[in-house]
Formats: structure tokens, sequence, C-alpha cells
């Protein structure tokens, strides 16, 4: 049990290796998290519900470990093709466009539950 114990303890310790690690070489991940930030401290501000609340941590989980997954695929395509290969360059783009997907609908769904607030506190609405 203690073994078994440890050993989930070194998982957790290794997972937090790995978003550190991919925060300090990342600067989109770094951008994504002073993002994150601002928007978590903008909801409180604007008093959103806890539904709306709910789905901007979730649309910020979303694009992090979509940052995340980028990051670990252009660390293994960096591993095993340091040259030019037509495979290498699917696989990098496609996980950016991974990143650009989850970033593009946590923009609208931003958009979706900021508008009415910010209208009414520019008292626009
Ligand atoms: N081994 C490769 N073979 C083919 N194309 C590559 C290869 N490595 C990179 N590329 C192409 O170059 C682009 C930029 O790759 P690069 O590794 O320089 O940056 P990145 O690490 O993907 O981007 P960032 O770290 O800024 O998010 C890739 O999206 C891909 O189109």
């Amino acid at each position: 049990m203690k073994v078994r114990n440890q050993k989930l303890t070194a998982s957790f310790r290794n997972a937090l290796e790995g978003i550190v690690i991919a925060f300090k070489t990342q600067r989109n991940i770094r951008i994504h998290v002073t993002m994150s930030i601002m928007v978590v401290l903008a909801a409180f501000y604007f008093k959103l519900p806890p539904r709306d609340f709910a789905l901007i941590l979730l649309v910020i989980g979303l694009v992090i470990t979509a940052e995340l997954l980028n990051t670990a695929i252009e660390a293994i395509v960096d591993l095993v093709m340091p040259e030019w290969h037509a495979l290498a360059k699917i696989a990098k783009d496609t996980a950016a466009g991974a990143v650009l997907v989850a970033a593009g609908v946590a923009v609208v769904i931003g958009l979706l539950l900021f508008y009415k607030p910010v209208m009414i506190w520019f008292g626009w609405y």
C-alpha cells in the first residue's frame, strides 16, 4: 500500500513537473495562463453566475490541455525527427491546429458570456 502511494505521489510530481516545464519553455502557455487569470478575475468582478463560471473554467482547461499536448507532440517530433519530414510537419501543424480550435472556442464563449455584463458596465445596454 505504501509503495503504491509512493508511486502515486511520484506520478503526480512528474505531472506537475511537466506543467512547470511547459510553462517555463512555452511562451504561448504563459500568455494563455496570464489571459486565463485575467478572465477569471473579470468573471469575479462581473459576478457571473456559477454556470458561466464553470463554462469559463472548462474552456480554460481545454486550452491549457491542448497547449500541453501540443508541447508534448513538438518534443516527440523533435526527438524522433530532427530533420524535415512531411509527417513531422503534419504532426506539428495539426497539434498547433488543435490549440487554435480550443483558443477560438474560448474566445467565442468569452464573448458570449461577457457581452451583456460589459455592455451594462459601459451603460450601453
Ligand atoms: N521536423 C520537421 N519536419 C517538417 N516540418 C517541421 C519540422 N519541424 C518543424 N516543422 C514546421 O515548422 C513549424 C514550426 O516548428 P517549430 O518547431 O519551429 O515551432 P513550434 O515549436 O512548432 O512552434 P512554437 O513552439 O512556437 O509553438 C511547424 O509547425 C512545422 O510546420
